[in-house]
């Protein structure tokens, strides 16, 4: 039988605990608060940002939406994040991805505080996941909410093979050093990789971050393994689907992930968590 990962049910486990860990915080006076950049007016971008606005009022969370237009210059933006920096009332800053053309990214995200970097994306603590260091700091919601996922199965990690497809900043990467860091074997795989297949079929663990509909089958997935597909692709009709043929590899996986209804609710979720989590570490550090 194939474990079908329900992504929406535990962002909704994982969303009742942030709420209860707001609500402590709120008998201390405390609340955390969240500030979403978004740059010009991309669609795709205002409705994930409402979604995520939406979400953390529902938690108790004070998000703050911040509406720039598309011709704001590199410095207003970098004034914008160093006002978030400076303001004890905002614990976690996102800038939503992408930023309209000339326009810095990286150089904004390294703008960031990193004790408020919500999105785990500033070199500090993208260096800090990948060195293993101990202590609080931040990492990326999408490979994060991955990891809830694997906690969530109470299967045996350690020393089991993981093949990570893909190796963005924000997906393949961190989550290679999160298996790794798990005490799991760790393959990456890329659009260069020579016979994809051979590789993925000795996957235990199989991540697939690639943006390309349907590129695992039934074939390439190694008998009971777990299957977690972070593709978010629109099909012929326009539907969303992911990088796996999910109605093939369900018949050999021993757990996969749906889409929609996978990964996507948990990133979210995740990202409230961890407002969370920078809120109480600045109030254990006496520094907010
Ligand atoms: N700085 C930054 N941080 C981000 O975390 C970030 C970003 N920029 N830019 C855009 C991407 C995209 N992203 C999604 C999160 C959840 C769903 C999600 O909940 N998806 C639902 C379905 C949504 C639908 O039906 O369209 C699901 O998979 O079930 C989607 C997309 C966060 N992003
Ligand atoms: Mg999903």
């Amino acid at each position: 039988m194939t474990t079908i990962i329900d992504g929406k049910q535990l962002a909704k486990d994982l969303n009742a605990q942030t709420k209860d860990r707001v609500a402590s915080l709120a008998q201390r006076g405390i609340v955390p608060g969240l500030a979403v950049i978004i740059v010009g007016d991309d669609p795709a971008s205002a409705i994930y940002v409402r979604n995520k606005h939406k979400k953390a009022g529902q938690l108790g969370i004070n998000s703050v939406v911040r509406q720039l237009p598309a011709t704001i210059s590199q410095a207003d933006l970098l004034q914008v994040v160093t006002e978030y920096n400076q303001d004890p009332a905002i614990h976690g800053i996102l800038v939503q991805s992408p930023l309209p053309a000339g326009l810095d990214e990286q150089a904004v995200v390294a703008h960031i505080d990193p004790a408020k970097d919500v999105d785990g994306f500033h070199p500090l603590n993208v260096g800090r996941l990948f060195a293993n260091l101990p202590g609080h700091h931040p990492v990326s919601c999408t490979p994060r909410g991955i990891m809830t996922m694997l906690d969530s199965l109470h299967t045996h990690l350690r020393g089991k093979h993981a093949v990570v497809v893909g190796r963005s900043m924000i997906v393949g990467r961190p989550m290679a050093s999160m298996l790794l860091n798990a005490d799991m074997t760790v393959s990456v795989a890329h659009v260069y990789t020579k016979d994809l297949s051979a590789l993925t079929q000795q996957a235990d663990v199989l991540v697939v971050a690639t943006g390309v509909t349907h590129l695992i089958k039934e074939t390439d997935v190694k008998p009971g393994a777990i299957v977690i597909d972070v593709g978010m692709d629109r099909d012929e009709n326009g539907k969303l689907t992911g990088d796996v043929d999910f109605d093939g590899v369900v018949k050999r996986a021993g757990a996969i992930t749906p889409v929609p209804g996978g990964v996507g609710p948990m990133t979210i979720a995740t990202l409230m968590q961890q407002t969370v989590d920078l809120c109480e570490w600045s109030e254990e550090r006496g520094t907010n």
